[in-house]
């Protein structure tokens, strides 16, 4: 995007608006004081060096300290020359007297850790704003190289990075203000942007129409096992809940005990492949309350009739250590201990294992959590941070299995189905207050539902993430 956007803006003038940006955020939240803005080599230097001239010209009392020099005929050269303010040594003494720290020292071209003397600095700053993201936050993972408390404000550009979304690094951001600084809209499409954050337009959830009916909104089928009746339960609760048309659980010889539970649902006892011949019944949930063996009797049968299966909980056990007997799958959502025991572990870098694991088993793989990852096989990936800890309770997966069944159902493409399926869960956890039973979340699944499609038609097709997703 920046190489672009040297051919046609020219970086000098987004590095204006930039360091711009970063004055004006601290102006909103700080009262005058004694600043002094650290700056790296690169263009992040060179963004700190406007902030300190904008700081300066309203009468703030500044200074910068250089880690390194810029290179020479660079834009970070030029902005370093317009600033004519104090220079001082880049040392921790100066950063203690200083009443608030400007982070310029390296953005997005940190590639290690930074040295002791840098983080000596840093750690002896009382109050800290980055430029971009902390010095030691890798942007592309939210890994962090170094420790040291967290910042007040991280002001980016233009889009906000993976590093700011992804922990640990999202502890240590502080608020982030992403700043537009007039990046021209056809070299944000020429990036191609493959990373979004997920909210309502990056995909759009069907709405209520006067001609629906039960098969056109859509029928949700779950294998149940013998011996874990209350996950297939949840399951199919979340998916009735969240809007589904019809829930039919396939009980085999366990039927009678599942028609003791909820009066709405349809218990099959019939076998499984009798009912995979009803071409109504497309959208199949297998795993949550399975155990392998059950699943070795079902899961098999399911992709062979080529149904769309969300396989979850008993399923991805069934597959640990051989993710590719997941092959004709749709969609699985592992949490890490599921996802480490089928792909082993993710390391530092999310985005790149999960999305490595969707292309290997060429399913969408959502991957649970504080933020969960939710990657296409064709490497697109939504980072969902709508969600609330309140999520964090047994059963929480199985009532997501069954949103995303319904959103399956109802005929969304996969990945769009599982990322509104993300973001649908964690609205019924914010809206179900505090320490909410998992069967609490069923509640508030349909306002979530109506929430995300009147959000989604509030947003303008110029909205960010949508505008590039139609670009690309
Ligand atoms: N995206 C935009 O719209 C704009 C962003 N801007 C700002 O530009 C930076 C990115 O600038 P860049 O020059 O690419 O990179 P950095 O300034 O972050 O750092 C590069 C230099 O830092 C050295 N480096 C990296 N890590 C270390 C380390 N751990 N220790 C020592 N030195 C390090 C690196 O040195 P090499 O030896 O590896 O070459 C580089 O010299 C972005 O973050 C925004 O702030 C622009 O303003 C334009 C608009
Ligand atoms: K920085």
């Amino acid at each position: 995007m920046d190489e672009m956007a040297g051919r046609s803006v020219g970086i000098i003038a987004l590095m204006e608006r930039a360091g711009w940006a970063v004055a004006r955020a601290i102006r909103a939240r700080f009262a005058p004081c004694r600043v002094l803005v650290l700056c790296g080599p690169g263009n992040n230097g060179g963004d700190g060096h406007v902030a300190a001239r904008y700081l300066e010209r309203a009468g703030w009392p500044v200074q910068v300290a250089l880690l390194a020099p810029p290179r020479e005929g660079g834009p970070a050269a030029e902005a370093a020359a317009r600033f004519s303010g104090r220079r001082v040594e880049f040392s921790a003494e100066n950063a203690a007297r200083a009443d608030l720290v400007v982070d310029a020292i390296f953005g997005a071209g940190l590639d290690r850790a930074p040295s002791d003397t840098v983080m000596a600095v840093l750690r002896a700053s009382r109050r800290l704003v980055a430029v971009d993201l902390p010095s030691f936050v890798n942007g592309l993972t939210g890994a962090v190289l170094a420790e040291r408390p967290p910042y007040e404000v991280s002001v980016t550009f233009v889009r906000p990075k993976p590093g700011h979304v992804l922990y640990p690094g999202r502890t240590l951001c502080g608020e982030v203000v992403c700043a537009d600084i007039g990046m021209p809209s056809d070299c944000i499409a020429h990036a191609q942007p493959r990373i979004f954050l997920n909210r309502p337009g990056l995909w759009s959830i069907p709405a209520m129409t006067a001609q629906d009916h039960k098969y056109s909104r859509g029928v949700v089928s779950l294998c149940a096992g013998r011996v874990m009746p209350g996950a297939t339960r949840l399951a199919a609760a979340g998916a009735r809940a969240s809007g589904a048309g019809l829930v039919r659980i396939s009980a085999g010889v366990s039927a009678e005990a599942y028609r003791l539970g909820a009066p709405g649902l349809v218990i099959d006892d019939a076998p499984l492949e009798a009912l995979l011949e009803d071409t109504r019944r497309n959208v199949w949930l297998c795993g949550p309350g399975l155990t392998p063996d059950e699943v070795e009797d079902t899961l098999p049968l399911l992709v062979a009739s080529k149904k769309c299966v969300l396989a979850d909980a008993g399923a991805l056990g069934w597959a640990a250590g051989a993710p590719e007997k997941l092959r004709g799958v749709s969609v699985i959502t592992p949490h890490i201990g599921e996802f480490t025991r089928l792909f082993g572990a993710p390391g530092d870098d999310l985005v790149c294992a999960v999305r490595s694991a969707a292309g290997r088993i060429g399913a969408v793989v959502l991957l649970k959590g504080a933020v969960s990852v939710i990657a296409a096989p064709d490497g697109r990936v939504a980072l969902n941070d709508h969600a609330s800890p309140a999520l964090a309770t047994a059963g929480s997966g199985d009532t997501l299995a069954g949103v995303i069944g319904t959103l399956l159902a109802a005929g969304m493409p996969h990945w769009d189905a599982a990322c509104a399926g993300a973001w649908l869960h964690g609205e019924a956890g914010l809206r179900a207050g505090n320490w909410p039973i998992v069967e609490a979340l069923d509640a508030h699944l349909g306002d979530a539902r109506a929430e995300a499609i009147d959000q989604a038609r509030r947003l303008s097709c110029e909205t960010d993430n949508l505008a590039v997703k139609r670009r690309a």
